[in-house]
């Protein structure tokens, strides 16, 4: 079953065209990757799917439903669940208070709390550290609590800005298991990421994004160390 269909996307800034006609489907339990350079229309296409932007033209569709018109809320109670760039975690409160704030919209309270035990067994680390404020944990520790936070709403898409933007390699390795167990328990993952290894360890399907347009990379993996393909597709020297 495809969860979400986003067909001829086009994305426009005053005279900027960000996103030139996009189509991409996602397929329920998938994990799709997005990789291009800076200012490729990454980050304008996940703002489209979580509806801050407003698109020039193209549909957006969720379980076959169009959602292009649907305000960011709509959307979030309809199952998509997003993590910024910049995580969006709030320093001054506590990991628990983070955790328990994203439960707080959530009419099935049952669920949201079996869902925060479940992002603490993902992530132990904020386990041990639930009274502490946010603002005292690492990178990656900030991104655990992002990526967990998303989680308590049980979504059925979790789409991810960056998640390696910041974090040492020794870091990654784990934010890294921590996204392939949730791909193996069977989550829908959109996620944009500039570290091509990692994307393509991880997806299903990769996408390459381009001066707003997309291409599908057929066998990823056998680009990844090729210096010709990080020139061409990331902009990489
Ligand atoms: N609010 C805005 N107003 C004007 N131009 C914008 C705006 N947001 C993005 N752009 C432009 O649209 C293009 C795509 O930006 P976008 O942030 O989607 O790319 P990106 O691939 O996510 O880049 P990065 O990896 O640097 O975040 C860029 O040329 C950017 O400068």
């Amino acid at each position: 079953m495809t969860l979400l269909e986003i067909a001829d996307l086009h994305i426009s800034y005053g005279p900027v065209d960000a996103v030139r006609g996009v189509t991409l489907d996602v397929e329920k339990g998938g994990v799709v990757a997005i990789v291009g350079p800076n200012g490729a229309g990454k980050t304008s296409i996940l703002s489209a799917v979580q509806g801050l932007v407003r698109t020039r033209s193209g549909t957006i569709r969720l379980r076959g439903a169009e959602i292009t018109d649907w305000s960011p809320e709509r959307r979030a109670r309809a199952g998509i669940a997003f993590v910024p760039e910049s995580r969006g975690i709030f320093g001054s409160l506590s990991i628990a208070e983070n955790l328990s704030l994203a439960a707080c919209a959530l009419a099935e309270k049952a669920t949201a709390a079996a869902q925060i035990e479940r992002s603490l067994e993902l992530f132990p680390v904020l386990a041990d550290r639930l009274n502490q404020r946010a603002s005292v944990l690492s990178g990656g520790e900030r991104q655990q609590l992002a990526i967990g936070r998303a989680l308590v709403s049980s979504p059925d898409l979790l789409v991810l800005d960056e998640p390696s933007l910041g974090l040492a390699p020794v870091i990654l390795d784990g934010l890294f298991a921590s996204l392939a167990a949730l791909r193996d328990e069977g989550r829908t993952i959109l996620v944009v990421e500039q570290n091509v290894s990692r994307a393509v360890r991880l997806a299903d399907h990769v996408y390459s994004l381009r001066g707003g347009l997309l291409e599908r990379l057929e066998n990823p993996q056998d680009l990844v160390g090729d210096p010709a393909f990080r020139a061409k597709h990331l902009g990489m020297e």
